[in-house]
């Protein structure tokens, strides 16, 4: 109920911020988390995550991010996305860990609602979406960049991409597998779920998980270049095919949500596996020194 009350305000807030920061044909609107503006080419909106230190996805993230989206859905103006970060060197660290750490059940359930809420609505987007991948993308960060219908990502070997659950001790939901598997085929994904692999950005492109690899400072000019490509089509005939390609990996998820959630909940919620989450928390602060 908050949930759903915040997000009628945070819609409010942002039509009503969208027209006040209206300049020269350039428009924004930004929540807290997400900052979106409509600058070159037209109908296209850039679209940044701004969490720092390390733009995790958590509850409030996915919520602004899912509004944002549901309110560039509704104009009809807007035919592209590119999705980029403001955190230097971090594309996404992906799902907040402090979300699937030691809290409550109930808490658990709604954090993968919101999870699911996010990727159905960027995977089925009828916009064209591209994403310039500018520095670290594991998991969830991964997610949102499979979830485009491109991806660019900068040439910079400390940036990396994969889905890496196992490497937390957990396990990637077989939403996310589906969708790597379409992304880079079944064995290529198979080897990377097992072993959580994060690649180079050479190597990304090599598999798959990317489409280009660009130096760092032009990443945001070949999203676009790659948007302007994508507007020539006709949106009927290239969201139908979209829709036709996608269809059934977002209705394998649609079919079960309910059950997805609980199997989230029940297997997030084992002892075995919040000490998993609790050592890699660890590790990572122990990273700093
Ligand atoms: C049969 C199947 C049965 C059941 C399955 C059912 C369901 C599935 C179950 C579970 C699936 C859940 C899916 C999860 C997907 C995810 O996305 S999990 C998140 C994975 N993310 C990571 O592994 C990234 C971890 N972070 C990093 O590697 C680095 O932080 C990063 C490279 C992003 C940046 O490095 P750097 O710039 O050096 O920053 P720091 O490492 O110093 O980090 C700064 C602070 O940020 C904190 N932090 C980092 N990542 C996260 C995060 N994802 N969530 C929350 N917080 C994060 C980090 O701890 C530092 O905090 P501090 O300053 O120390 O307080």
């Amino acid at each position: 109920m908050a949930l759903a009350a915040a997000r009628r305000l945070l819609l409010h807030a942002g039509s009503r911020l969208g027209r006040r920061e209206a300049v020269d044909g350039a428009r924004r609107f930004a929540n807290k988390r997400v900052l979106v503006e409509t600058e070159g080419p037209a109908g296209v909106a850039v679209m940044k995550l701004r969490n720092p230190p390390v733009n995790s996805l958590s509850l409030e993230c996915l919520t602004e991010f899912t509004i944002s989206l549901e309110k560039l859905e509704n104009d009809k103006s807007i035919r592209g996305v590119i999705l980029t970060s403001e955190c230097p060197g971090i594309f996404s660290a992906g799902l907040d860990l402090l979300e699937m750490y030691g809290r409550n059940p109930a808490h658990y359930a709604e954090y993968w609602k919101n999870v699911q809420e996010l990727w159905l609505r960027l995977y089925t987007s009828n916009m064209i979406l591209v994403s310039a991948i500018n520095g670290a993308s594991p998991a969830g960060g991964c997610l949102l960049a499979l979830c485009c219908d491109y991806r660019v990502m900068a040439d910079n070997p400390k940036y990396t991409i994969g889905l890496n659950e196992s490497l937390l001790g957990i396990v990637a939901p077989f939403w996310f597998k589906d969708m790597y598997v379409n992304t880079i085929g079944h064995r290529e994904a198979e080897r990377a779920l097992q072993l959580g692999t994060l690649f180079s950005p050479a190597e990304a492109l090599k598999v798959g998980v990317v489409d280009e690899v660009v130096p760092e400072d032009q990443v945001h000019s070949k999203a676009r270049s790659v948007m302007t490509k994508w507007l020539a089509i006709p949106d009927h005939s290239r969201q139908l095919t979209k829709n036709m390609m996608r269809k059934a990996t977002a209705d394998s998820l649609i079919k079960q949500r309910e059950a997805d959630i609980q199997n989230f909940t029940s297997f997030i919620s084992k002892d075995s596996i919040q000490k998993s989450l609790h050592m890699y928390l660890e590790k990572l602060k122990q990273k700093k020194g």
